[in-house]
Order: structure tokens, then sequence, then C-alpha cells
């Protein structure tokens, strides 16, 4: 359970019940309720769509923070979010110095396939990714072999690190399930470092 979920070229760590059934639940509806969600347009081939998701940014500055071609300005942290962080930063060790929130509604909200290496996150970054609501599949592919797959189920409650050279030679993404009605809230923990 808390090997390295991968084979090679990188680390993936899961942690089951970080949180309990009740303090999970609690989350959920704080997280839906007092976080500022947004649709974010994107540029995909010159034209603007909008994610299938709902996304929010919070951060220890007010300094933009970019990836895949979008610019989002953090918001000041909440108490809950805050307490969140450092249970978080607790467990691992590690410092973060800002959140990505998704809200993917139903089984039709998703996220493509994608490398967390912007140059913010510095070389090597240690991503930590919590799951609330509807548990979702959670899909890993090397880059270079792409027939080398790991498929992870993303519980409620659980903590999924990513680690080590994983982001030079793995993408992931979070596949469409479009029966499902069910919402689900992810954050994801980052330390961006300052050039
Ligand atoms: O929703 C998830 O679990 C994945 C989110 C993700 O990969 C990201 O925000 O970079
Ligand atoms: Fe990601």
């Amino acid at each position: 359970m808390h090997g390295n979920l991968l084979p090679k070229d990188g680390e993936v760590y899961f942690y089951e019940n970080f949180f309990t059934r009740s303090e999970e639940h609690h989350l959920f509806d704080v997280l839906k309720q007092k976080t500022t969600w947004r649709q974010e347009p994107v540029k995909i081939m010159g034209k603007e769509i909008l994610q299938p998701r709902l996304t929010a940014l919070y951060g220890d500055t007010y300094k933009p923070y970019s990836y895949s071609g979008i610019t989002m300005k953090p918001q000041q942290w909440f108490p809950e979010l805050l307490l969140v962080k450092e249970k978080v930063e607790t467990f691992l060790n590690i410092k973060f110095s800002t959140v990505l929130l998704n809200y993917y509604r139903n089984g039709t909200d998703s996220m493509g396939w994608h490398r967390d290496n912007e140059k913010s996150l510095g070389k090597n970054p240690t991503i930590a990714s919590l799951s609330f609501g509807a548990s979702r599949p959670f899909l890993f592919r090397h880059y270079r072999d792409r027939k080398l797959r790991v498929k992870i189920h993303l519980l409620p409650g659980s903590l999924l690190v990513m680690k080590g050279t994983i982001q030079d030679h793995w993408q992931h993404s979070l596949p469409k399930v479009p029966k499902l009605v069910e919402a689900r809230i992810n954050l994801t923990f980052r330390a961006i470092v300052d050039k």
C-alpha cells in the first residue's frame, strides 16, 4: 500500500484513509461552499473553450501562477483550507505555498493528459493530491513508452503523492466517467519556487 506504485522513472504513493469518512464528508461541504470556483477558458488549437471542470487557486502570495496556457491569481487561504494544508505538510514534512483546487461537477468533467512540469515548480517537485466526494479513476502513462500505464482509484479521503522524476517521465489524467452524477473535489498542493 505504501510502496512506490510506479515501476520506474518516478514515484507515486497512495494513502487511502488520510481523512476519516466524517472528516471527508465535512471537508467536501466546506470546500464546495467556501471556495470561489471559476470555469476558466483555455485556448486549444487557437480556439477558446472552457475547461471541463471548475478551478480555484489559493496561495501565500498574490503572485500569479501559470500552467498549461492559463494564468491564475491566487486567493488568500481560508481557515479550513489552511488546516488541510498543515495536516498534509506535517504528514509529509514539506512546506507548500499554493493549492490548485479542481471541482469535477460529474463524470463528464475531466482533466486531460499532462505533466506538472512548469518551471515555477522547480526540478522534481513533490505534489500532494487530496480527493473528496466521488471516486474517480486516475491514470499514469510513461511519456516515451506509452504502453506503460498505471491506474489508481482516487477514493474520497485519500492522499496521493507524486515525487522524484515523475513529472519528467510520466503524464497523468483524470478520464471521463460518463454515467457518474456525483461531484468530486481535488486539491493539489504545490511549492512554487521563487526565481
Ligand atoms: O483531479 C485530480 O486528481 C488531478 C488533478 C491534477 O492532475 C492537477 O491539478 O494537476
Ligand atoms: Fe496534474
